[in-house]
């Protein structure tokens, strides 16, 4: 007996079953196949965790699970997840468990109820049992009760997994004798059962041939129930199967089978035969026999109190008994509530102990007081930091008391982390705690509580890659599809950190895998995209081989694509690209995919792009190529100058017969300059010398050395730079109101101090970005346009040429292209700038009346006012295909207007033909 109490109390089986049954029950989950788990498998999973863990250890887990909301937001958003909802039968079976717990009372002592999830077989049942197997099994068993007839005992496990074990006794009939042997020992094995008298009556030491069949040591467990200071606690030990005959301390008790330990005080008449409850520890009493039972239960003969098992008298002083044990009972929620613990019990070493250590012990009263000093708190009130604590220990023993004492809020928030907060299910996930989420997830109704993070549980376990956790907590009904931050979902989350695994639990979660891998968050960005900006090859690749959709476009109108440019990953790029993603996609900025991988110099997604056929004149709402955007001297600026020049061939092979030439530059400007003809037989003009700079002849010095003005800037000039103080034009003027002033613009120098790579007061050195093209005119010749939109103020070009002074410029036969500086700092000497030999695309460049140019006099690298470089800004918005040109002047038309007229053919025009026979009728 003694060695059966030190290792077999209720308590250490109950954890030990309590923890191994956790561990089973997530091993039962996981084997479950996650793609073929259907409804009712999941159902029957969950069903089965149910039942099994609300009866676990201290019978605490009563809360039904509700799952109403989870499922609305499920509906919600039209995503369905039908593996983890419940039938309304199923719902409705555990509100009836919950309800019938809720009313059965387990301290009311007086009605004593059983704890044990055996039925428990009254003789009626067995009678009804005997009577319906002895009809259905007549042929094969015949079965004699005491009364002639034959009977069938059935006793059912309702403990899942436990095989309903049947088992036809025979019962003898009882013999009825008088001189019953009271103090039995262990050892015997008595069959006869006394008859019922005054003075004796207990049946505690009479064994019956009612048996159960005990297959293992885990299917049938032992029904007995100990009074443990007035609290009621079922035992639950395993039944040995050689304990397998059933028992009972009276004639009003149910038969019941029980554990060696129970089984050998019933037989020393340690259970009270009238309310069938063992005398563990507590005020009881004890007659001469030593028959302990309760005072309230002992027997009243001829007005004489006497021993309900002997009829022995009753004595008048109760004995105390004190348990021995290593670990302390676990106590029902209702009972830690009702009763004080026995800590506060004022229980007292009497002299009646050593008689009552002849009770089987259970517990030692150490053991006891620590335990009670610092697990349990005396009203059963436990605060979320002390679950906390249990938690961080793995204490699932003192985790599922706190539980089962539902006096903790499971949704008050911990610290899981430095600044981050969040409930014990956010912190456990975190920490990968199975077991523990395992009870929190049978004790919570909401698993779906945001942390400080704006996280779930879910989220938490995926962005800490537990992915056991992922796909615990999934299969327990968190919900995949709930928002956090920036409306992001766990799938999201996992797409961006890079957690492959738990990507595909979630997706195969989803009732609809189509709705929701394509699922946007406020951004309007999917996993897809996430997965692309964040660089994880292996997540795009799984995402689109779910049919993850590369189109979807977020508020910005940027695809998956354009994520991959910006990310600078060329496998990403490509596979996007195989799987359906369109190469010239463009965003709400213009920007196509080139112009974003131009701009972040994501060389490799370049190449990819234009080997897929990315277009380089794709211009943005900023005016800009992708060459445009791409940092000069880098790598993908040559790569996409290179691919110009191919295309530029290309198009030479695939001209149409108007295209003369592909660049009349040879190659001297950054955009090439293609020439076109539809109006004539002209070729393109090959009588000058195409030139990006002005040609000084050798008789005229220009005087670099002497500076009117520099800058001591840091970084970016303002308007309190000197160069941009002294200029009386500025970028962003409006130029085309300030016809009158002298148009001068003194440009930062290499004198200045700010810097060549940011400073906005150098714009002509660094040269024109328009992409022209000459064209043929129908009466003026060539002349030049735009193939890009132009913004008001922007540099177009210089007009360059030989730079001559006024004796050379009048021995010049053609002075078509002659352009002359003359200005009011030029004092007697006259100097010209000729395009006749020497040029650029300013030469063709013709006359409008209505010009939407404004020629500038622009300084850069020296202020010698006799020679500025003429500069021609756009003095209005451009269109794309516009003829440019910029006003000759009255000098020139004084004399012009002599050969031939204006034909600019604007409504304004001062030089046509009628207008200047007008001007000449005046006259
Ligand atoms: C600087 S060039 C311009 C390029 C010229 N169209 C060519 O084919 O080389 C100036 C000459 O172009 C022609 N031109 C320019 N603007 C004109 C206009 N508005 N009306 C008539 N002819 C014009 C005149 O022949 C003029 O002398």
């Amino acid at each position: 007996m003694e060695e059966e109490s030190s290792d077999s109390t209720p308590c250490n089986e109950e954890e030990g079953t309590f923890i191994t049954k956790i561990l089973g029950e997530m091993k039962t989950q996981f084997n479950n196949g996650s793609e073929e788990n259907s409804q009712e498998e999941v159902q029957k999973v969950e069903s089965e965790a149910v039942t099994e863990d609300t009866t676990a250890v201290t019978l605490g887990f009563s809360k039904p699970r509700k799952r109403s909301k989870r499922v609305k937001v499920a509906i919600d958003v039209n995503v369905k997840r039908s593996t983890r909802r419940r039938s309304r039968d199923y719902n409705e079976s555990i509100l009836k468990t919950a309800i019938a717990r809720k009313e059965k009372s387990y301290n009311e002592s007086d009605k004593p109820q059983r704890l044990t999830r055996q039925l428990k077989p009254t003789q009626k049942i067995l009678d009804n049992i005997a009577n319906a197997a002895a009809s259905k099994h007549e042929k094969k068993k015949r079965v004699k009760g005491g009364d002639g007839e034959e009977k069938v005992v059935k006793v059912k496990s309702t403990r899942r997994r436990t095989k309903v074990v049947e088992q036809l006794v025979e019962i003898k009939e009882e013999i009825v004798e008088s001189d019953t042997k009271l103090n039995i020992e262990l050892d015997t094995k008595p069959v006869l059962v006394p008859q019922m008298t005054a003075t004796q009556l207990c049946v505690c030491s009479h064994e019956t041939k009612y048996y159960v069949l005990v297959e293992n040591r885990e299917n049938v467990f032992c029904t007995a129930i100990d009074n443990i200071s007035n609290k009621l606690i079922g035992c639950n030990n395993p039944v040995n199967h050689k304990d397998s005959s059933m028992l009972r301390p009276s004639v009003r008790i149910p038969y019941g089978v029980f554990c060696s330990l129970h089984r050998s005080r019933m037989l020393n008449h340690n259970c009270c035969p009238v309310c069938g409850i063992f005398c563990t520890q507590g005020s009881f009493v004890q007659c001469e026999n030593k028959h302990q039972y309760h005072r309230k239960c002992q027997n009243s003969i001829d007005e004489a109190l006497v021993c309900p098992h002997c009829g022995k008298p009753s004595p008048t002083t109760d004995i105390e008994i004190i348990m021995e044990t290593s670990k302390p009972p676990v106590f029902l929620r209702t009972q830690q509530l009702s009763v004080k613990s026995i800590e506060t019990s004022n229980v007292k070493r009497t002299n009646n102990r050593e008689s009552s250590c002849e009770s089987p012990p259970m517990i030692s009263v150490e053991d006891l007081k620590l335990y009670n000093e610092t697990e349990m708190r005396e009203s059963g009130q436990y605060s979320i930091n002390d679950l906390l604590d249990c938690i961080k220990k793995s204490d699932y023993q003192e985790v599922a008391a706190i539980l089962g004492s539902r006096s903790v809020d499971l949704n008050s928030f911990v610290e899981c982390d430095k600044d981050e907060t969040g409930t014990v299910l956010h912190y456990s996930a975190r920490h990968g705690l199975l077991p523990i989420i395992h009870m929190l997830t049978i004790a919570e109704d909401d698993l779906d509580i945001l942390d400080s993070e704006k996280n779930t549980a879910l989220m938490v376990g995926v962005l800490h890659e537990q992915n056991d956790v992922v796909k615990y907590l999934t299969k327990a009904g968190a919900s995949i599809i709930a928002k956090g931050m920036d409306g992001m979902t766990a799938l999201h989350l996992a797409a961006k950190c890079g957690n492959l695994e738990a990507c595909e639990i979630l997706l195969s979660t989803a009732a609809h895998i189509k709705n929701y891998i394509d699922i946007a968050d406020d951004g309007g960005w999917t996993p897809l995209v996430w997965s692309c900006e964040h660089n994880h090859v292996d997540i795009v690749k799984y995402l689109l081989s779910e049919k993850a959709n590369p189109l979807l476009s977020d508020v910005e109108q940027n695809v998956a694509l354009h994520w991959a440019a910006f990310s600078g990953s060329s496998k990403i790029v490509e596979m996007i690209l195989n799987f359906g993603g369109e190469v010239n996609v463009i965003n709400s900025h213009g920007d196509s995919p080139l112009h974003i991988a131009a701009r972040q110099d994501n060389y490799n997604c370049v190449l990819v792009l234009l080997a897929r056929g990315a277009k380089i004149d794709v211009v943005n709402k900023a005016d800009e190529t992708p060459i445009e955007c791409c940092p000069e001297n880098s790598k993908s600026y040559e790569a996409l100058i290179l691919n110009i020049r191919l295309q530029s061939y290309i198009q030479v092979d695939n001209s149409t017969s108007n295209c003369l030439s592909n660049d009349i530059s040879e190659g001297k400007e950054r955009n090439a300059i293609s020439c076109i003809n539809s109006v004539d037989d002209e070729t393109p003009p090959r009588d000058y010398c195409y030139v990006t700079k002005n040609c000084i002849m050798p008789d005229i010095q220009i005087d670099s050395d002497t500076l009117l003005v520099s800058c001591s800037c840091s970084g970016i000039c303002q308007s309190s730079c000197d160069c941009y103080k002294h200029s009386n034009v500025h970028m962003g003027d409006s130029l085309a109101n300030d016809l009158t002033g002298h148009k001068v613009i003194f440009e930062c120098s290499p004198s200045c101090s700010c810097s060549d790579e940011v400073c906005t007061n150098r714009v002509v050195q660094k040269g024109s970005k328009v992409k022209f093209q000459l064209f043929r005119t129908r009466s003026k010749g060539w002349g030049v346009k735009t193939l890009n939109v132009i913004k008001r103020g922007t540099f177009v070009s210089e007009y360059v040429g030989q730079i001559i002074n006024e004796e050379q410029a009048d021995s010049r036969e053609d002075d078509t292209y002659l352009f002359d500086l003359d200005n009011k700092f030029q004092g007697t000497e006259r100097f010209s700038i000729d395009a006749k030999f020497y040029g650029n695309v300013s030469r063709f460049m013709n006359h409008n009346c209505r010009p939407n140019l404004l020629p500038i006099r622009v300084f850069t690298d020296h202020h010698d006012v006799k020679f500025p470089r003429i500069s021609l800004f756009a003095k209005c918005d451009i269109r794309k295909n516009e003829e440019l040109s910029f006003d000759y002047g009255e000098k020139f038309w004084a004399i012009k207007k002599n050969y031939f007229a204006c034909k600019c053919g604007s409504d304004n025009c001062i030089y046509s033909e009628r207008q200047v026979k007008n001007s000449v009728q005046k006259c």
